[in-house]
């Protein structure tokens, strides 16, 4: 699976942990930058990588920020990105099987490394469960003006 990531300053550290974690597992892991701890800002980073799940450059985005709050924010801005915020294993399973999130967002500076893999692992590891498909449909609907 090819994966995206990105990060702003308060997500970078925890950006290139979960790189090297994911990469160790075998993932196909692109990184979006930021890369350094440089002050910069989410929304950027947020678009670069939603935009890439959109164009199919990747199949899911990772982002990281502070909180994972902005980024997720920022996300759902681009069309056709289902970000989740999430902030344990159950929100990071649930948000694939249930919400269908292309996207998700987590914090950099308010959990642990464990925690954050923890989240990927329960993400990359759920699949989209066909039942939620028509509240997704209706998701899309909302973003078209329907
Ligand atoms: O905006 C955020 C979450 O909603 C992110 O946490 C940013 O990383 C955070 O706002 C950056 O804050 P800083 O004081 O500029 O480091």
């Amino acid at each position: 699976m090819k994966i995206g990531i990105g990060a702003d300053h308060a997500g970078f550290n925890r950006k290139t942990e979960i790189i090297e974690y994911l990469t160790k597992k075998g993932y196909d892991v692109v990184d979006f930058g930021a890369h350094s701890v440089d002050r910069v800002d989410y929304p950027d980073y947020a678009k670069t990588v939603s935009e890439a799940v959109v164009n199919k450059e990747v199949e899911v985005g990772l982002l990281v920020c502070g909180t994972g709050i902005g980024m997720s924010i920022a996300a759902n801005k681009v069309k056709g990105i289902r970000a989740a915020h999430v902030f344990d294993e159950l929100t990071a399973r649930l948000a694939r099987e249930h919400n269908h999130a292309n996207v998700i967002a987590f914090g950099g500076r308010n959990q642990t490394t464990s925690e954050s893999k923890i989240i990927v692992d329960a993400y990359l590891n759920a699949h989209e469960e066909s039942r939620h498909q028509h509240r997704v449909d209706k998701i899309a609907a909302i973003e078209n003006g329907e």
